[in-house]
């Protein structure tokens, strides 16, 4: 008699796994071994029309996602698990996957979304509740992404020139060792796509960072950052250096803590960025959760910025 799913076996802190694969033929030596996981009876499954066996529920489901961003492994247990293709940022639908998982009887589990993710890492996972799922509950998931241009994808991260600014009398005057450079060039080496330009030590006059900026700017410069003075002292200039020069400031001052004093600005396409100081001292703070998305080439809006506020918190 042939096994009509997977059964699985749990052992605590050891393993969790597939014992029996879906379709294996039951023989004499197994009926010791079933009997171990709890299994005193085996089914047999007979699919009425209309009806979609687990496994089949899941390739369904998976293929209606196909994006060539993406890489899908076989139902294991009635699961499939999505995984990246390449590096980039995770972008998921989040109106849509809600509608998903509101029809019942099967589920979509993602990643959050706008995060920074690895070739081959784990994205998501899907599959169908029951053993067996109706065709009416397929229909209703074929309709939701028939509404979406796709539910999960990877967009990957633009290759961009990045220069930074270090405003700051105790660091230009070198009373203090400067931490920002450090800091942001380990931030750096996680994106492949980053080509950094270099570091200017700038004092605090607004004159002197915009030179600064504009000299990043006259040799490509895709994102200039500019560290310190974005607070509240009469010597905090790069704010007002940076809107200077930019021709749309977004936002000065963000829903995220720590890095509430961050600002973003464009001057034509090039992404103006001041960073506080608590970027030097915080582990995660609001560049982190801007970087990947300015690197995969998101243009922020103001709506994008205040969207951060909910989970903003870090
Ligand atoms: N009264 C208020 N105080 C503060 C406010 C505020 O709104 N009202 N905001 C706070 C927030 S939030 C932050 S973050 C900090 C830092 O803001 P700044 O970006 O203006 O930072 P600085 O004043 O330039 O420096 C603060 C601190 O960090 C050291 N620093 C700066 N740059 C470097 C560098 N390149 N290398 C090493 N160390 C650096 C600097 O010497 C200061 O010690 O302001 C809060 N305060
Ligand atoms: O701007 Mo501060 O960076 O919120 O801590």
């Amino acid at each position: 008699m042939a096994l009509a799913h997977d059964l699985t076996q749990i052992v605590p802190g050891q393993f969790k796994g597939r014992l029996f694969t879906k379709g294996h033929i039951i023989q004499e030596e197994d009926i010791a071994v079933l009997l171990s996981i709890g299994k005193e009876h085996v089914y047999v499954l007979s699919l009425e029309p209309g009806e979609v066996h687990e496994d089949d529920a899941a390739r369904r489901m998976a293929h209606a996602l196909v994006h060539e961003s993406l890489t899908f492994t076989e139902p294991h247990e009635g699961k499939i698990t999505v995984k990246a293709a390449h590096d980039g940022l995770l972008v998921i639908d989040v109106q849509a996957l809600q509608k998903i998982n509101e029809i019942g009887e099967l589920v979509v589990v993602t990643k959050r979304t706008h995060i920074p993710v690895k070739a081959g890492a784990t994205l998501a996972g899907l599959r169908a509740i029951p053993l067996v799922i109706h065709e009416e509950k397929l229909a209703e998931y074929d309709r939701v992404l028939a509404s979406t241009q796709s539910l999960i994808r990877v967009v990957p991260f633009k290759p961009m020139k990045v220069g930074v600014v270090t405003t700051g009398s105790e660091v230009f005057k070198g009373r203090i060792t400067d931490r920002f450079g450090p800091v942001l060039r380990e931030k750096f080496d996680a994106y492949t796509s980053v080509q950094f330009m270099g570091q200017q030590i700038v004092d605090d006059q607004t004159a002197s960072i915009i030179d600064a900026i504009q000299s990043f700017m006259a040799k490509g410069a895709d994102l200039i950052l500019v560290t310190g003075g974005m607070s509240v002292d009469p010597d905090d200039r790069s704010p007002g250096a940076i809107a200077q020069v930019a021709t749309n400031v977004v936002s000065y001052g963000m829903p995220i803590l720590p890095g509430s004093m961050s600002m973003l600005a464009y001057c034509g396409d090039v992404i103006l960025l001041g960073l506080p100081g608590a970027v030097i001292y915080d582990a995660v703070t609001a560049f982190d959760l801007l970087l990947p998305l300015i690197l995969a080439g998101q243009r922020l809006t103001r709506a994008d910025i205040a969207a951060f506020g909910h989970g903003g918190l870090l």
